[in-house]
């Protein structure tokens, strides 16, 4: 298995800022990791340095120690031994899916092609399809169909950009499912880049979150999710309920009640005033008994599979979010007690949440 290394990227292209600002990112043999930021930090452009499609101005892409890119190093695309699949499959429309699959494939006879391709179908969930033209099958098809053209010559490294996006939600999730069985089938090393955070948590083994052409975190996605490394990592992955607190002695107090902080050694240590995150799945409604904290229900919004309660608590400045497992008999105006479950991330010296310009800035350039 083959290891991606980018080690001081950059990016300027002709007439414009900087777009990749000193990247580095790591993806270790056989992983897969999305890579997830705003419209425009230079995820596409990311992806294009590896493929060799576009020159980096500075900085290293190597693949298992060799380098691709470099400084007086540039390996040609179809040299790199690296797959893509682009967002919409971008079949030869005038090929059989069986010659799609095999068509750079020349080294090989014509039975072993054949024999690829049928291995290749049979993996990507399409097995029999090998005669059917590109307009003859559905765009998840189409989907599996560039997924086994591009892992067909056996490459080190598979590159994915949004690759589910014209596809409708139901489809993409099986599909989802399948793009990581045949990557771990073939050891393949991958990057997928990514709008959709659910997506990039649910499918990836990592997740590098970029802002403005540096990685700002790589991490699992339960580290990126539960631990981010900033408050604009922490409201541009999933929705944050950020407090201000006064930690001491491994706790937490806000204005939500006290919450023991995550165990990592950025958090524990923590001394003094600063900001809390919490997931709004971590607070819980229920009586306004004594132990709990008192609010007032501003707004209820249904999801089918969980309820998003608005409740305003005393000492903050806006409603907190609250996720609840199903329906709620709550309505606008009902006064509910709050407590809080699980562990919270601190942010020493972080301004409050009412001049929270690092979460209004991610939300504003998160794109759904
Ligand atoms: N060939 C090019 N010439 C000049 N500028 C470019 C070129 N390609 C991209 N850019 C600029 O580089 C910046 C980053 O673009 P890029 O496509 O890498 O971002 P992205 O994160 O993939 O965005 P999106 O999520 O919207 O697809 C943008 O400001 C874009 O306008």
């Amino acid at each position: 298995m083959t290891e991606l290394r980018v080690r001081g990227l950059t990016k300027t292209y002709r007439r414009g800022e900087p777009v990749l600002r000193g990247l580095d990112l790591n993806v270790a043999g056989g992983e897969l990791t999305a890579v997830l930021g705003p419209s425009g930090c230079g995820k596409t452009t990311l992806l294009r340095i590896i493929a060799g499609f576009v020159e980096p101005t500075g900085g290293t892409v190597a693949v298992g120690g060799r380098v691709l890119s470099g400084p007086g190093v540039r390996i040609r695309p179809e040299r790199r031994a690296i797959g893509i699949v682009a967002q919409e499959g971008a079949l030869f429309p005038h090929l059989s899916v069986a010659r799609n699959i095999t068509f750079g494939l020349t080294a090989l006879a014509r039975p072993d092609r054949r024999a690829r391709a049928g291995e290749l179908l049979e993996l990507v969930g399409l097995a029999g399809l090998d005669a059917r033209m590109p307009h003859e099958l559905s765009g998840g098809q189409q989907q599996r169909v560039a997924l086994a053209r591009a892992l067909a010559p056996r490459p080190s490294v598979v590159l994915f950009d949004e690759p589910f996006n014209a596809l409708d939600s139901s489809l993409r999730g099986g599909l989802r499912d399948d793009v990581r069985a045949a990557l771990r089938a073939t050891g393949a090393t991958a990057v997928l880049v990514t709008h959709d955070q659910q997506e990039a948590l649910s499918v990836a083994d990592r997740v590098a979150v970029l802002r403005e052409g540096r990685v700002e975190q790589h991490g699992t996605p339960e580290e990126v999710y539960r631990q981010p490394a900033s408050m604009w990592v922490a409201g541009f992955v999933g929705d944050a309920v950020l407090v201000p607190a006064s930690a001491a002695g491994g706790i937490a107090h806000t204005p939500l009640g006290r919450v023991p902080l995550t165990t990592d050694a950025r958090t524990t240590d923590a001394d003094g005033d600063g900001t809390a995150l919490l997931r709004p799945e971590q607070l819980r409604l229920g009586a306004a008994d004594a132990s709990a904290t008192r609010g007032t229900v501003t707004d209820i919004r249904f999801h089918g599979h969980d309820t998003v309660a608005l409740i305003s608590v005393g000492g903050l400045p806006r409603a907190v979010a609250v996720r609840h497992a199903g329906p709620l008999a709550l309505r606008p105006g009902d006064s509910t007690g709050l407590t809080i479950t699980g562990t919270a991330t601190f942010y020493p010296d972080a301004p409050p949440p009412s001049s929270d310009a690092a979460t209004a800035e991610a939300r504003a350039q998160r794109v759904r």
